[in-house]
């Protein structure tokens, strides 16, 4: 299950070294510091909300509603670690089911610079070496002394930790202690470098804030560079779970909703939840064609067989209207209301004898209560019938008719442009040159889209030219939620896509440690004040669709506001027929085909050659094989995971 991150931001302190004003609520840009930080956390995070002992109503008016404002559960200032605690407090109160799961991250309120990629590694570093928790750590310089010796320079208060941990700093802080450095000692603690030691600079001083303030707007362009060095490299490609972290905690759901009607919600997202409005079924009904009767008048489990009177008949539609006496029945239908006195109901097939007007039962062929339906038991009156962020699949159209409703509220479609590059490319239509290839890229895009439910906009061919890929970009910009290019990413002599996002906007280029889909593009590009999410992906016809499939659907699916549950399919096991190879240190996606081998269990073979260009394999496989990143050679009846492409629905 993936972890739920709370964000916490921690405005507790005194301000001492700012006079003692609240330093979280000083104005920088047109925000304020806790503003900028909540702006800057908020994308990366499942919850978020802000640790403050003053003020209280202010941070709350900064954070919106549906933001928690909380104060330290230890009254008095007690620091930083009183902060943390009443964070974990806080996890624990939100709970539920995932507080085995949860995390808490930390970041102080004066930090309006804080990285954008926070989140994403330091959760990959604790979950690499299994920590108790992540915190960053910089390489410090001493600006008066260029040639002095740098050092390390933990940031405590930039942390992410596993919110189980609340008993274990309970018990430190009862010894009166209160050094998060001091509680630390006692933890597994992984530390994660970042780069850009500027990007943990606080702000300690009204001078320093007003030397800061202009340059506060310039920081979203700074930090999306302190992203992109996040990049990973041909010698240290950025590993999946990291690549996917990344866009997780950038993109966020479309905020336009619309009425539609019932059945034109297929395949379209809830925006709020569906709150049942009756009992369904409404009333105690029978599960049985038969008889209903008395629970008090079966036999006893040894005693004689009892005879009971038929005293009416229930149709489904057309209840008995009398109360059913002791020694009495009624013969009932399925989906008929149970007649009052009633409470089992006794299958036809099941009576000893069946009379004119009388039934025998035998003892032990009944117990009391059986085959009676309850009122609500599919869904109750007031309870949550279907949650907000749910893909409706058909089950879902039926049970939001089961409550009567005829019109549900769903997300506005996301709008995906997309084009292909390269000047080899034709398009349908015209002639096959010498050295050209048709343009597939942008019908298995347009497939894949589509399949998701996008408004697709397609923007066609476009040369392996500068001024026609900004072009192209620009027009993209306005009026998509979202981009998708294929080719260009690489590094050849026409490969001008990275230039031109990164004039553009805030891009990341990765080469990430998978096979295929190697290098990959992603981030925000702009046009005046236009502005869409771009996923650059690279040409190969299979590169493009395992990349799309891997990457930049999971964040469109989050974009149309789905539940992240939805964004990642499960991975299902399969017995290798025969033996595959891989190398350790990617993740590798074959093409497989999975069907019941000689037990009846999934097996899969690999569809045969695996280059990224043999777009055949995707047509012939059912599923991709996905190897894992740390995972050698497979041997025949291995279990390997498999991503199935079909679903029942
Ligand atoms: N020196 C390096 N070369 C390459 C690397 C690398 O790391 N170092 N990575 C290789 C990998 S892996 C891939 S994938 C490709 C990615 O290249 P680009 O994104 O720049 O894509 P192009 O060069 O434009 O095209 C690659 C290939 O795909 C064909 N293609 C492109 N678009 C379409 C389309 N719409 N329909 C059909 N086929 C398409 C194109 O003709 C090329 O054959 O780079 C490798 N090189
Ligand atoms: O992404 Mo490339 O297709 O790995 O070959
Ligand atoms: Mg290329």
């Amino acid at each position: 299950m993936a972890p739920t991150i709370t964000g916490w931001i921690l405005a507790g302190g005194r301000g001492a070294r700012m006079g003692s004003v609240d330093k979280g609520l000083q104005p920088l840009g047109d925000t304020t510091m806790a503003g900028r930080v909540l702006a800057r956390l908020a994308p990366q995070v499942d919850a978020i909300a802000i640790n403050a002992n003053r003020n209280l109503a202010r941070y709350q008016a900064i954070a919106g509603p549906g933001v928690a404002v909380v104060a330290d559960h230890l009254g008095g200032f007690e620091g930083p670690l009183a902060g943390l605690q009443t964070g974990l407090l806080y996890c624990a109160a939100q709970g539920g089911a995932q507080a085995d799961n949860a995390l808490l991250l930390t970041a102080p309120c004066d930090s309006p610079f804080l990285p954008l990629d926070l989140a994403a590694r330091l959760h990959a570093a604790l979950v690499e070496h299994d920590a108790d928790l992540a915190l960053a750590v910089t390489i410090e310089t001493d600006p008066q002394a260029p040639g002095a010796e740098s050092r390390r320079q933990r940031h405590p208060v930039f942390s992410l930790l596993r919110a189980s941990l609340l008993p274990q700093l309970e018990q430190y802080l009862a010894t009166g202690a209160r050094r998060m450095e001091g509680w630390f000692q006692s933890l597994r603690v992984a530390e994660v470098l970042f780069d850009d030691a500027a990007a943990f600079r606080n702000i300690n001083t009204l001078e320093e804030l007003q030397r800061h303030a202009p340059a506060a707007a310039a920081t979203d362009i700074a930090t999306a560079t302190a992203t992109a060095t996040a990049t990973g490299s041909d010698n240290d490609p950025l590993p999946v779970d990291q690549a996917l972290r990344l866009i997780a905690t950038r993109v966020a759901p479309v905020v336009q909703t619309e009425t539609v009607a019932l059945r034109d919600a297929l395949d379209r997202v809830l925006a709020a939840d569906i709150i049942s409005p009756i009992n369904v079924p409404a009333y105690d009904n029978s599960a049985m064609d038969g008889y209903a009767l008395r629970g008090a008048d079966l036999p006893q489990s040894d005693g004689v067989p009892v005879t009971l009177t038929v005293a009416g008949i229930a149709y489904a539609g057309r209840a008995h209207g009398g109360t059913v006496e002791p020694g009495q029945c009624v013969r009932i239908m399925t989906g008929a209301a149970m007649p009052a006195g009633c409470d089992s109901v006794l299958p036809q097939e099941l009576a000893a004898a069946i009379g004119q007007d009388s039934v025998t039962i035998a003892a032990g062929s009944l117990a009391p209560g059986a085959n009676r339906r309850l009122a609500g038991e599919d869904l109750a009156l007031g309870g949550v019938a279907l949650p907000a962020g749910k893909l409706l699949r058909p089950a879902d159209l039926g049970l939001v008719a089961s409550l009567g409703i005829a019109e549900v509220t769903v997300r506005r479609r996301l709008r995906v442009a997309f084009f292909s590059t390269g000047d080899e490319l034709r398009a349908l239509g015209q002639p096959l040159d010498d050295g050209c290839v048709y343009d597939s890229n942008r019908y298995t895009l347009f497939g894949m889209l589509a399949r998701l439910g996008c408004e697709v906009i397609d923007l066609g061919i476009v040369r392996d030219d500068p001024a026609a890929l900004e072009a192209a970009l620009r027009t993209a910009c306005n009026g998509a939620d979202a981009i998708i290019t294929s080719g260009g990413v690489s590094e050849g002599a026409a490969d001008y896509t990275r230039d031109i996002m990164a004039l553009l906007g805030d891009v990341a280029f990765w080469k990430l440690a998978i096979r295929p889909g190697r290098p990959l593009a992603f981030g925000k590009v702009r046009d005046g004040g236009a502005s869409a999410w771009l996923f650059g992906l690279p040409g190969n016809p299979v590169a493009v669709m395992v990349s799309f499939y891997l990457f930049a659907r999971p964040a469109l699916l989050r974009m149309m506001g789905t539940t992240a549950a939805a964004a990642h399919p499960p991975l299902l096991r399969a017995r290798a027929a025969a033996a595959m190879r891989k190398r350790p240190g990617r993740t590798e996606y074959q093409r497989g085909i999975v069907a019941p081998g000689p037990d009846g269990a999934p097996q899969v073979r690999l569809t045969g050659a695996q280059g990224s260009g043999i777009l055949s394999s995707m047509t012939t496989a059912n599923c991709i094989v996905v190897l894992a990143h740390d995972q050698g050679n497979v041997a025949a009846g291995d279990l390997v995971d498999i991503l199935p492409f079909e679903g029942l629905i």
